[in-house]
């Protein structure tokens, strides 16, 4: 109760700290989404991730902490941690890749079934939407299994990180998301 007091009285005087985690396999558009998020530009050339980036990005009254984590699968056993203190979970698709939904969903299973990760908010992006051959909101949500996720609040969006498309409308979903107590 306390702490709920505590971080309204902090949101009132400066504004609201979102911390957000950044996972899912390389490639899906991370790194290029944060950039998105922050310039409001598509940058063509990202490198693969290696470890992890940091960026602070204000929002309207939200400063959103992103650590966005490297997809490939040397980095993959690195998720939790960064998720473990996250306000809300990202967890990127390509939407175009359809070879690799299944290991996203089993990635993402993985990841969820850490206990230490309860609870946590997590948002599911089907990005590329740009893309031709991109799966719809609705089939992500049947190839990513959401409907069974029961202990937490979820949900999909498609996205286009290179068109900017559909950011505000995640951005509307994120700003309303209640910091964690810690
Ligand atoms: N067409 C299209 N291409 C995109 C989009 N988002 C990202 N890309 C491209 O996808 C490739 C990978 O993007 P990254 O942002 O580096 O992917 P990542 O998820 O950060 O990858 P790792 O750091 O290896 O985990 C790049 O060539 C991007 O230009 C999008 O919305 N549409
Ligand atoms: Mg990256």
């Amino acid at each position: 109760m306390l702490q709920k007091f505590a971080n309204w009285f902090r949101e009132l005087f400066f504004g609201k700290e979102l911390e957000i985690a950044l996972v899912g396999l390389q490639n899906a558009g991370k790194t290029t989404l944060v950039n998105t998020m922050a310039t409001g530009k598509f940058e063509e050339d990202t490198i693969p991730t290696i470890g992890f980036n940091f960026r602070s990005v204000k929002k309207g009254k939200v400063q959103m902490k992103m650590w966005d984590v490297g997809g490939q699968a040397r980095f993959r056993e690195q998720w939790e941690k960064y998720c473990r203190s996250a306000d809300v979970i990202i967890f990127v698709v390509d939407a175009q890749d359809q070879g690799n939904l299944d290991i996203a969903r089993q990635q993402l299973n993985q990841l969820i079934s850490w206990p230490s990760l309860e609870g946590i908010p997590l948002l599911v992006l089907g990005n590329k939407y740009d893309l031709q051959g991109c799966i719809t909101e609705q089939e992500l949500i049947t190839q990513m299994n959401l409907n069974s996720i029961k202990d937490r609040v979820v949900a999909c969006f498609s996205i286009s990180a290179k068109k900017n498309s559909n950011i505000d409308e995640m951005l509307k979903w994120l700003s309303k998301l209640q910091r964690k107590n810690k």
